[in-house]
């Protein structure tokens, strides 16, 4: 173990295996955690040192071969692929594995919008592998916009067959994951014809590729779409149908009915599976920033570098400028944590009240899920990068682990929805609760009271560290923000633009409005998570701290608006920043710890920088000695390297 880490770990003042125990929920989740890990991270088939030197072929198949061992793994410990087990194995190797998709969108499409009936012949097969299923919604034209989805469904009443097409080139299913190459059938979103009528998207289940020798069947063109920023496992592909025939027991048919059409309840009910990946995609968040912290604190507490006093070279993490790039990704972190579980607890809540029938809430739960999808993962894309940028030269190697992190976590602005279509939907749900506050939700509540001027009591450095006061002063700046949108809304259309329109014209500061209203709710979900959990009076302390860097960063990170508000005054602003430094001072002692109680396994991280005992050196120039080029001493292009230094100018 390096000196540096032995060091700041003995300094710690609070217990790193509490702070592990309370993020995981347990000490009982946490064993169970680790006894997953070990099943997976022991098995050579998941190593991950040369991921950088093989061709995206091999990725590929190196990627089919982990998902060869964690459905083996899953088969001999009887994980099932709905279990929190196999959530847990999932997040742990955090690969993109192709048949990802089949797991996470097509078997729950089947299980949240199939019959009875249909459940019971496709559900047997998709668990148990004889069929491995896509999610095939997005086409080459559209993505967000799924009312213009241009695929077809046409009810053939003579032969009680669905002709599933692709008209025109721009409705190529376009970007389903698995789709290129691995999955032989696919729920397909369609528009439904029946009898010369179109009642919109529904969900067809199609094959695509024989079960006997996988070769694609009549009428399907398929492939891999190329090369992509991230998920190099992943065959993202394309998919053109030329009239294919299904039967008419293949369209999802809990909520709706083909043959004499019978509607859904609500129509958005077959949007379902979306909002169920946007749920866990902030957790996915708060787990992706707390590795990239991990990385580059433990660095930073190895690295040396200039001085502060002369003739002292001290590890860069007592820069002050250090402490204010990371200390608040690491409060970014565990915010989005609690804001995770929040998520989870409102998705099981909902998602029972639907198998009751009850689909009512569907809309809240898509406006506060689709808020914070896109805030938390918009936060935590910029947080990685910052973790990345604070590592120097070594965070631009591959070996600093951050690139797999970035390279898949980049995605998530746009899948599942793209982060500012997400906004505004959240947005949408926002403004009609701001119009009638009697209906707003418990995460909306703070528009229910009339939104009568406040002034921020703030005096002193003290009045900062108080977890009312700070959650007044983000609930003032979204109703600051939000009311005078509103009334810009009322003003346009007032003045005869149309509700579109004007919603178009002012979508600017209604974005502003929703991010606003999403860090409300995430400090204060924060702050009350807090005060919900029993813990130690040290450990207390340590995330009392780090949830008033939360806060108080985000005050002075939007400033302009606590000013505009007119809740807070520039003195106030600077008891805020004098605060942040007090805050950076007092974790500084337990960075390295806190980033422990995170409990990243090393072969998870896969990081020379981020490594439990910080040997950052050695494990740099091991990477390094693995580059292909190095195979020889020269390398076999020097013939050309040759003629240029024998060549006259
Ligand atoms: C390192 C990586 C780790 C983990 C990664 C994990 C997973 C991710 C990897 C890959 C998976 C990616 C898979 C995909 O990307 S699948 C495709 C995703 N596509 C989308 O999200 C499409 C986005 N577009 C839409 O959802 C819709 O088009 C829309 C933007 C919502 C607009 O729909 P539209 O029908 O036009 O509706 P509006 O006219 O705008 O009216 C809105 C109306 O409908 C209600 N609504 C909308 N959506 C939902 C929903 N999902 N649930 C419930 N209700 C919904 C909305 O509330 C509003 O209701 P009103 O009462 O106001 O009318
Ligand atoms: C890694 C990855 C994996 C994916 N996996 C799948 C999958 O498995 N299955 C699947 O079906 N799809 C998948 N997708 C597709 C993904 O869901 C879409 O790309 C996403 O929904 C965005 O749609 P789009 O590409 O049409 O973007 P567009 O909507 O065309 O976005 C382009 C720009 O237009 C803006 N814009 C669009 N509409 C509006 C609006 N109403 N108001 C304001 N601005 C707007 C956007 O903000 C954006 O800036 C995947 C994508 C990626 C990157």
């Amino acid at each position: 173990m390096d000196a540096p880490l032995l060091k700041e770990r003995e300094r710690a003042t609070f217990n790193v295996t509490e702070l592990i125990h309370l993020l995981n929920g347990s000490e009982e989740e946490t064993k169970r955690r680790k006894e997953l890990e070990s099943w997976l991270y022991n098995n050579p088939v998941f190593r991950q040192d040369d991921r950088y030197q093989i061709s995206r072929e091999e990725v590929y198949e190196r990627g089919l071969q982990k998902t060869r061992e964690l459905v083996n793994l899953c088969r001999r410990k009887n994980i099932k692929f709905d279990s929190l087990d196999f959530a847990r194995l999932n997040i742990s190797t955090l690969e993109e594995l192709p048949f990802f998709l089949h797991v996470i969108m097509f078997i729950p499409t089947i299980r949240g919008q199939g019959t009875e009936e249909q459940k019971r012949k496709w559900l047997p097969l998709a668990e148990d592998l004889k069929i491995l299923g896509t999610y095939a919604q997005t086409e080459l034209g559209h993505g967000t916009f799924l009312r213009g989805l241009e695929t077809k469904a046409t009810y053939d009443v003579s032969s009680r067959e669905f002709i599933v097409n692709s008209p025109t080139i721009t409705s190529m299913k376009w970007w389903p994951g698995g789709l290129g190459k691995t999955c032989n059938y696919a729920v397909i979103a369609a528009q439904l014809y029946t009898k010369g009528k179109c009642y919109g998207i529904h969900m067809f289940i199609v094959q695509l590729r024989s079960l006997e020798d996988h070769k694609p069947l009549p009428g399907v063109t398929i492939g891999d779409i190329g090369n992509k920023y991230g998920f190099h496992t992943v065959d993202n592909g394309f998919l053109r149908l030329d009239n294919v025939r299904i039967p008419y027991e293949n369209m999802l048919m809990r909520y709706a009915k083909a043959c004499d059409y019978i509607p859904p309840v609500n129509p958005k009910i077959n949007y379902g599976t979306m909002t169920s990946i946007r749920v866990d995609l902030v957790k996915d968040a708060s787990v992706i920033l707390a590795a990239a912290s991990t990385i580059a604190i433990r660095y930073s507490a190895v690295r040396h570098q200039t001085e502060i006093r002369p003739g002292e070279e001290p590890p860069v993490l007592d820069y002050i400028t250090q402490q204010f790039k990371l200390f608040p990704q690491i409060a970014t972190a565990i915010a989005f944590h609690f804001a995770g579980d929040y998520m989870h607890r409102i998705y099981d809540k909902v998602q029972s009240e639907i198998f009751d029938g009850h689909l009512s809430a569907i809309t809240e739960l898509h406006g506060i899920s689709a808020g914070l999808k896109a805030f938390t993962t918009d936060t935590s894309i910029a947080g990685v990068e910052i973790c990345r940028r604070a590592c120097g030269g070594h965070g631009y190697s591959n070996a600093s682990g951050f690139q797999r992190f970035y390279e898949n976590w980049l995605g998530s602005a746009t899948y599942e929805g793209e982060n500012t279509v997400m906004y505004l939907q959240a947005a949408r749900y926002l403004f009609k609760c701001y119009d009638n506050p009697k209906e707003a939700p418990e995460t909306m509540s703070y528009l229910r009271y009339p939104q009568n001027k406040m002034e921020w009591n703030v005096k002193s450095a003290d009045d900062v560290s108080n977890y009312a006061t700070l959650i007044t002063a983000f609930e003032q700046r979204a109703l600051s923000k939000i009311s005078s949108t509103a009334k810009k809304l009322k003003n346009l259309t007032h003045y005869g633009m149309n509700r579109n329109d004007a919603w178009n014209a002012a979508s600017v500061d209604i974005l502003h409005s929703i991010k606003a209203h999403c860090h409300y709710f995430i400090v204060k979900n924060y702050m009350q998570s807090l005060n919900h959990l029993k813990m130690s009076s040290p450990l207390r302390q340590v995330m009392t701290a780090v949830a008033l860097l939360y806060a108080n960063y985000g005050i002075d990170e939007h400033a302009g608006d606590f000013l505009e508000s007119g809740f807070m005054n520039g003195k106030q602003i600077n008891l805020v920043r004098a605060k942040i430094l007090q805050l950076l001072k007092e974790i500084r002692v337990n960075a390295v710890a806190i980033v422990d109680s995170f409990d990243f396994d090393d072969r998870f991280l896969r990081s020379a920088l981020g490594a439990y005992d910080g040997n950052v050196y050695n494990r740099l120039f091991k990477w390094a000695k693995l580059s292909p080029l190095n195979k020889t001493e020269v390398h076999s292009s020097y013939k050309y390297l040759r003629r240029i230094l024998q060549s006259k100018l």
